[in-house]
């Protein structure tokens, strides 16, 4: 069974997880929200302080006029072995412990103005105080601004408002116990805290009413219809109390005496007399202890179901953006390496069919190549008129005898270098596609796109090997084409020449009047031959070009897109472990050392793995939730089943 002291401890413990990760409720599902808490609520003047301060046993609150709290105070408190030393810990100052209460209190002003500036706004970014003594119950609290009608001077108006949100927005909450502080002195009815609590709290389940300034009510009037519970039914018995009076403080009478005042008061009270055991700031004390046990042993199941979730879902999120690289650097290496590859693997399903776009690479050589072919303006170049310039031209001063070898390799040659205009525009739009495929894959790599300084890396090294292999491939493609110049295909002629002449008549072919009929003939004849020669080219260039534009470009860039780049990485690599110990060896403080260790830092694999900085943030703020989550199960595990 778990004992009192270890429920609240636990509670306290992760209570103060809460804060160190900005966890104060508000926003979604929050584990803060979940926790029971005590509020002490009421209006102005009310005497919250002071019950606050005599349930602790201390003069540590600031004290002031106008709005004194304007941050949530989180109180607590945690009972320590009777003859130890009383000390208080701030969480936003763990190292240090205070033993002197009025210093607690000057910290207490001085971090309120650290948020809030001097400028006496109110925030909702909790104080968390802890305060260890053998004089107080094992209890958690937390002290709100005092409700209040007006603004003070140098606050705005807003503030009102802006109390009441804030006092709602912690009040509100169903984990919340709400301490109601209504002076006795002045109408219940008309106490803001009572107004408060029986608005988020219709039922008074979670509210306990304290009223107090008992002494100072009016001669003849008393509280009795309250505290016995006629005129303001809560769930839970109202509680009395008498508090030092200002003239007491002022007096510094101290807390211990003040408690024993009264405790007197209420034993000696002819009215209260019957009810003095369950009067003053020590019941109201122990009953808030005993009440929040019984509570946060209730809660704990939905507390264990919260942080699972909460585990779960922070597991989810963390796969989703990636887990935290190693800071090694064969560790990043390996990570740098994998990334590669999964890149390398999306891009080969493009180009072998797994994901759309390699197709296109196909649409290229078979019509954008054929397409290209059939515009070549051979008509324009082998049209008899051409065919004749040409021929007279190579034949010079000494008209051809028999066949016109040197007009023929000019009409040749000529037709063929046309040739050359579609196989690079046949490298080209397939370098396009590739280019296309290496941006498409990057983005489509889901390993990388935590890495965008990595993703960027790889996109620039594979553009760089694409061109490299436009560059081959345009070379092997240009030299196909000359090879076709450089040596003809002797059985074509051959074969040519064999053929009778046949004389088919063509009306069309008719020759003109006037025209030399032999001439013209024989021009039309080169021109025939010449062009059905290079359809023969065309056919075996259809062919090849494609061949030669997979082997250079295609297949390379399946084969070794990334190898320039794994061989830059290996010589980071390198780099790293060999010149590392060489700093180590050469100290730390020269010049020389430094600028090394400038150059390193751009040498550094890690650099590589650079993130996008709010991600890098996110995935902090998770881990470290994550870690909180699962130190409070592992506590709750201890302290519940103990
Ligand atoms: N006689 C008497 N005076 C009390 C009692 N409770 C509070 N006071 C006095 O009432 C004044 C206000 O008390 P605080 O405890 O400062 O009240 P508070 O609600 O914290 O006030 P703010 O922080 O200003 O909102 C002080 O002068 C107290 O001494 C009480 O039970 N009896």
């Amino acid at each position: 069974m778990a004992t009192m002291k270890s429920l609240i401890g636990l509670i306290n413990k992760i209570q103060r997880a809460c804060t160190v990760l900005g966890d104060h409720g508000g926003e979604g599902m929050s584990l803060w929200e979940a926790l029971p808490t005590v509020a002490v609520v009421g209006g102005q003047s009310s005497g919250k302080s002071s019950v606050l301060e005599s349930v602790v046993g201390r003069d540590f609150l600031p004290r002031g006029s106008g709005i004194v709290t304007r941050r949530p105070l989180v109180l607590q408190l945690h009972k320590t072995e009777e003859g130890t030393t009383e000390y208080a810990e701030f969480l936003h100052a763990p190292k240090k412990k205070f033993a002197d209460f009025a210093a607690v209190r000057k910290e207490i002003e001085d971090e309120t103005d650290r948020i809030t500036g001097k400028s006496k706004q109110i925030s909702n970014i909790p104080i968390q105080l802890s305060i260890y003594s053998p004089n107080v119950v094992n209890l958690t609290l937390i002290d709100l601004p005092g409700l209040t009608k007006v603004a003070v001077e140098g606050q705005p108006d807003s503030i009102v408002q802006d109390i009441e949100n804030m006092v709602r927005s912690y009040v509100e909450k169903p984990n919340c116990i709400i301490l109601a502080i209504s002076p006795a002195n002045q109408d219940i009815a008309t106490s803001d805290a009572i107004k408060l609590a029986r608005e988020v709290d219709p039922t008074g389940e979670r509210t306990f009413g304290v009223a107090t300034k008992l002494d100072i009510m009016d001669k003849g009037t008393d509280c009795l219809d309250v505290l016995e519970g006629r005129s303001y039914r809560l769930q839970h018995p109202w509680v009395g109390i008498v508090n030092r009076s200002q003239a007491d403080i002022n007096k510094r009478v101290d807390m211990i005496a003040a408690r024993r005042k009264e405790r007197e008061y209420f034993e000696t009270s002819p009215e209260y007399g019957h009810l003095a055991s369950r009067m003053g700031s020590e019941y109201l004390a122990k009953l808030l202890s005993q009440h929040l046990e019984t509570v946060i042993r209730q809660k704990i199941p939905s507390i264990v179901a919260l942080i699972n979730k909460s585990i779960d879902d922070i597991n989810a999120e963390l796969d989703r953006i990636g887990r935290p690289i190693a800071v090694d650097s064969g560790a990043q290496l390996y990570t740098i390496l994998e990334l590669c590859r999964a890149f390398d693997r999306v891009f080969k399903e493009h180009l072998d069919g797994g994901r759309p776009g390699g197709d296109r690479i196909y649409g290229v050589f078979d019509h954008q190549l054929p397409a290209a072919l059939k515009k070549l303006p051979f008509d324009r170049h082998l049209s008899t008129k051409n065919v004749q310039k040409v021929v007279s031209e190579a034949d010079g001063y000494q008209p051809h005898l028999i066949a016109p070898e040197q007009g023929y390799r000019r009409l040749i040659d000529g037709s063929i270098s046309y040739f050359k205009g579609p196989a690079e525009a046949t490298v080209d739009a397939v370098h396009f596609v590739l280019k296309e495929l290496v941006r498409k894959s990057i983005s489509e790599t889901e390993e990388l796109k935590r890495f965008p300084t990595l993703a960027g890396d790889i996109a620039a090294a594979a553009n760089e090997a694409l061109e490299r292999f436009r560059d081959e491939s345009r070379k092997t493609v240009l030299r196909l084409v000359d090879m076709e110049s450089s040596y003809l295909t002797v059985e074509f002629f051959r074969k040519l020449h064999l053929e009778p002449e046949k004389e088919k008549p063509n009306p069309r072919n008719a020759p003109a009047p006037n025209a030399d009929p032999y001439s013209d003939n024989h021009f039309r004849k080169i021109g025939s031959n010449v062009s059905a020669y290079i359809n023969m080219v065309c056919d075996t260039l259809r062919n090849s070009l494609p061949k030669a534009v997979v082997y250079c470009q295609v297949r390379e860039a399946k084969r070794s897109l990334l190898n320039f780049f794994y061989a830059q990485v290996g010589r980071k690599e390198v780099i790293n472990i060999i010149i590392a110990p060489l700093l180590w060896l050469l100290g730390e403080d020269s010049q020389t050392v430094n600028n090394i260790k400038i150059m390193m830092q751009k040498e550094k694999l890690g650099a590589m793995l650079d993130e996008d900085p709010q991600l890098m943030e996110r995935r902090g703020t998770l881990a470290k939730r994550l870690e909180l989550y699962k130190q409070a199960r592992d506590d709750i595990d201890a302290v519940a089943w103990k």
